[in-house]
């Protein structure tokens, strides 16, 4: 049906706005970035992560991404610091990807697009709930990490099936703490502009055998046909005068 949003040509992006107006607003995420415009701000503060490993709870497919959700109900995995003024609590991480390596990420990095995007969103406790955050500028914030594919043999355990009980995210981070902060929205709808995103400049690298393992995920419920979850991923929005700022020179 057309009013359930997608990333196919009949409900994809170009056509959100028709069912979430904000879609169309002025500080809309994904972008470009282009290290051309970005101005350096020596007054951006270091981020810092101090997550609970125990916090994590369940990873889902949702038909639309991979995520996996966090104990958020107290301060127990937190983002401080960078243009955050704060602790934000870690609610729950999902990836965007491609069909292939060539493209997946949703920001574009001085013409590059990466294999996929994996996002870590925070909110705000003092707006109450997440709800409640949604509808302030300050109430989320999103540290986005771009995934590239390694040379190297991937060195999956063959069979081995990690708990995700016990999975802190921060293992995740790259080792430069460098980022871009730029004020934006969800990547989806209802695409509230309530994010200051903090993309990190230094991609993670997985391996290709990583990336299948995304791509063999499927939209369809079981016993439903096949249908690939892979290009869920929005395409840049118009920057519209925002200035996309550097905690590097
Ligand atoms: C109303 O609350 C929402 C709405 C959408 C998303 C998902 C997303 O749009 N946000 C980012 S960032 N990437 C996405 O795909 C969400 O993520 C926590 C929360
Ligand atoms: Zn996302």
């Amino acid at each position: 049906a057309q009013s359930v949003w997608g990333y196919d040509s009949d409900n994809g992006p170009e056509r959100w706005h028709e069912n979430y107006p904000l879609a169309k607003g002025d500080k809309q995420s994904p972008v470009e970035i282009n290290s051309k415009d970005v101005q350096h701000d020596s007054s951006l503060a270091a981020w810092h992560a101090s997550y609970d490993p125990g916090a994590a709870k369940t990873i889902l497919n949702n038909g639309r991404t991979c995520r996996v959700v966090f104990d958020d109900t107290f301060d127990r995995s937190v983002l401080r610091g960078g243009p955050l003024s704060g602790a934000y609590r870690l609610r729950q991480l999902h990836l965007h990807w491609g069909s292939r390596d060539e493209h997946g990420s949703e920001h574009v990095i001085d013409g590059v697009r990466y294999a996929a995007e994996l996002h870590m969103v925070h909110w705000n406790p003092k707006h109450g709930n997440f709800a409640g955050a949604l509808k302030q500028p300050d109430g989320v914030a999103v540290v986005g990490i771009f995934l590239k594919v390694s040379e190297i043999e991937n060195i999956k355990t063959k069979g081995k099936e990690a708990p995700f009980q016990h999975f802190d995210p921060s293992i995740l981070f790259p080792k430069s703490r460098d980022y871009w902060t730029y004020h934006g929205s969800f990547t989806t709808p209802p695409c509230e502009e309530c994010i200051t995103w903090i993309l990190l400049r230094e991609p993670i690298e997985v391996s290709s055998d990583q990336m299948a393992k995304l791509r063999s995920l499927s939209k369809n419920s079981e016993n439903e046909p096949e249908d690939p979850l892979v290009d869920n991923w929005r395409p840049p929005q118009p920057l519209k005068g925002r200035i996309v700022k550097a905690s590097f020179k």
